[in-house]
């Protein structure tokens, strides 16, 4: 392919990916999911999609809310975390929660420190890569402890990563980073003792669109995330059960409208198929068979457009 340039990229809708990191793998197969083809040349950051009028561009995640708030790319997954961070929560409409990137921004102290809440580090030093949000939540917990000059104030230092480090090297008396699993933590002798929001991956969109002609395009993407994900997170649950036990049943699996109810050979019994909550699976098969349903079988989505 020859070298990009701002025509080829004319009257495009413009995508931005995170280029690496936590959400880089996952949003590969969201778009894979959604049919949006592309072949990324090495080391190039925008590429065509080739079944589409879009250009996908690869972006670290903190930067995708600034650029898709000023509106020099149209949409964009990031995380909820950065948004705030990038103070672009009134920029940016955060269209659909995606079920992935999940994690919460904590406070944290080294497991032997006499600190129990934040107040207790009101003046101290905080290591984080969350300089904006950390100095609002540090700004009420100094005001709360009565520290008005600048000298007393809690002093927030960023750094690019490896927060969890910052305690053990002597740089920080507290962090704030996030938390998944809560491994990196406790393998860097830290625990948490607050938590200043909780996150996950987000598709954006931004508030004040410049090409109002994609508006379409940007629904028809979005729509076929939301078919990904949703069958990502439903199964089909099918099952047989006696008419006379059908209204308890179906009270298991209501379906996200109704579930289809089929007549089978044997005028008593009934087929039932509904859709479920993936992560509900196990406990709605354990009600059905409290209820007499039998055969229950459950079915993956391979997509949807619910
Ligand atoms: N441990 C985690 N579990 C789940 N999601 C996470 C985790 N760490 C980060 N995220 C999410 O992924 C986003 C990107 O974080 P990540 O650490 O991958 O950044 P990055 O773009 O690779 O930058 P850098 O490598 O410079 O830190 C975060 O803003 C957050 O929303
Ligand atoms: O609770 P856990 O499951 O251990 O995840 C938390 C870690 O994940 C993120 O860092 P990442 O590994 O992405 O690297 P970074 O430190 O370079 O940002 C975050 O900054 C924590 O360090």
């Amino acid at each position: 392919m020859s070298a990009l340039d701002a025509s080829t990229l004319n009257g495009r809708l413009l995508f931005a990916i995170p280029k690496k990191g936590r959400l880089h793998e996952k949003c590969l197969t969201l778009l894979a999911g959604a049919d949006i083809q592309f072949r990324r040349p090495n080391r190039l950051d925008v590429c065509l999609v080739q079944n589409h009028p879009i250009a996908l561009v690869f972006l670290p995640a903190s930067d995708i809310p600034s650029f898709v708030g000023k509106g020099n790319v149209d949409l964009g997954i990031t995380g909820h975390d950065v948004i705030l961070e990038a103070q672009m929560e009134a920029h940016v409409s955060e269209t659909l929660r995606l079920g992935f990137g999940k994690c919460a921004l904590q406070v944290q102290v080294p497991e032997a420190a006499p600190v129990h809440s934040v107040d207790a580090l009101a003046g101290k030093r905080i290591v984080t890569s969350f300089e904006v949000l950390a100095g609002h939540f540090f700004a009420d917990v100094d005001k709360r402890a009565g520290i008005e000059s600048d000298d007393a104030r809690t002093q927030i230092e960023y750094v690019g990563g490896s927060v969890e480090a910052a305690c053990a090297l002597g740089l920080a008396d507290g962090i704030v980073d996030l938390v998944e699993s809560g491994e990196t933590m406790r393998a860097a002798g830290l625990r948490p003792i607050a938590t200043l929001l909780q996150s996950e991956a987000v598709l954006i969109r931004s508030s004040t669109p410049k090409h109002a002609h994609l508006a379409p395009l940007i629904d028809k993407i979005t729509a076929r995330i939301a078919g990904v994900i949703a069958a990502g997170k439903y199964v089909i649950c099918q099952y047989n059960v006696r008419r006379a036990t059908l209204s308890a049943a179906t009270a298991i699996t209501p379906g996200r409208r109704a579930p289809t109810i089929s007549p089978l050979e044997d005028p008593e019994w009934v087929a039932v198929s509904s859709m479920v909550e993936r992560s509900k699976m196990a406990d709605v098969m354990d009600q059905l068979v409290s209820v007499g349903a039998e055969d229950i079988l459950i079915f993956n989505l391979d997509n949807s457009r619910v």
